[in-house]
């Protein structure tokens, strides 16, 4: 198998290098190519021996998988650069958000199969939750092949191609949401009276706890919650002060604008 990454930034690199760790791949299998910094992709050469070009008739030739992780506005660029090298066996894997499968095939002047899938960075540690859309021509069993190398770096799930847009704000955005609030965690308890270091170091442990925890128990979260609120005590404190703030129309805010925000990319 070979696959090939049109675009090797923050998304992509945890996606390949979520891939080499799960071992379902030799990095050999595994070509790069970006706009220009080839020191970059030097760099992935040497650190996971995978391989790079920017020969885009060599990239696409016997491509079966070609991810496309630009960014959403540098996507017109993208489709010039190859849409007239591609290859029939080539099938498109689009992580770019916003985009649709309508517009990619219209920008790359193609009826290959187009796949749109919507990872987070968790892929780096197999652990991405991934939403994916097919368009018909994906046959089934390249379907079962791209759904065994999805789950090779997390979970991931088929949605219709309009539910993508919440799955990007929810958990595709989402670890940058949960990222902020452990920052605003961090920043007051550094204002409790202990060093900052060591509340860094124990905060970070307490959410690597709390995700282990997520991960063993069958308890629902608000049980789990439950079973450290000793009553009359200090998490019922601090809980009833957390409940005097509109924390559910905070975050109903944040994924309306993500979600919106998603809408105009698609425009
Ligand atoms: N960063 C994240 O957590 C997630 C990002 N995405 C999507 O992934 C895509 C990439 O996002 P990031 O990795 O954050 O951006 P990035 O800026 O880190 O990487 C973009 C990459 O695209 C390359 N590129 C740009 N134009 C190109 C061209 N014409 N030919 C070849 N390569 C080209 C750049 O050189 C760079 O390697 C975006 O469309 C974004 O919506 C999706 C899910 C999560
Ligand atoms: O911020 C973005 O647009 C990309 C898509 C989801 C996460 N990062």
């Amino acid at each position: 198998m070979k696959i090939v990454f049109y675009g090797a930034g923050n998304m992509a690199s945890a996606i390949f290098e979520g891939l080499i760790s799960s071992s379902l791949l030799n990095s050999h299998d595994i070509y790069l190519t970006n706009r220009s910094s080839e020191n970059r992709l030097q760099d992935y050469q040497q650190k996971l021996n995978i391989r790079y070009s920017y020969d885009d008739m060599a990239l696409l030739t016997d491509a079966d998988y070609v991810f496309l992780a630009a960014k959403p506005y540098d996507f017109d660029a993208l489709a010039e650069r190859i849409k007239d090298k591609i290859q029939p066996g080539n099938h498109f894997i689009s992580i770019m958000a916003g985009i649709s499968i309508h517009q990619i095939k219209t920008k790359l002047k193609t009826q290959n199969p187009v796949a749109r899938i919507m990872p987070n960075t968790n892929a780096q540690v197999q652990q991405s939750v991934t939403g994916i859309t097919f368009s018909e021509a994906f046959d089934d069993s390249h379907k079962a092949e791209l759904f065994n190398i999805l789950n090779s770096f997390g979970t991931a799930l088929e949605v219709e191609e309009d539910k993508l847009h919440q799955v990007t704000a929810i958990t595709g955005s989402g670890p940058a949401f949960l990222y902020y609030m452990y920052e605003q965690y961090i920043k007051a308890a550094t204002k409790m009276g202990l060093d900052k270091e060591h509340v860094d170091a124990a905060v970070r442990n307490l959410i690597i706890g709390t995700g282990h925890m997520l991960e063993a128990s069958e308890l629902e979260i608000e049980q789990l919650r439950e079973n450290i609120t000793s009553k009359g005590g200090t998490t019922k404190a601090g809980l009833d002060a957390l409940k005097k703030y509109p924390i559910e129309d905070i975050f109903k805010d944040c994924l309306e604008q993500a979600i919106k925000r998603s809408k105009e990319l698609a425009e």
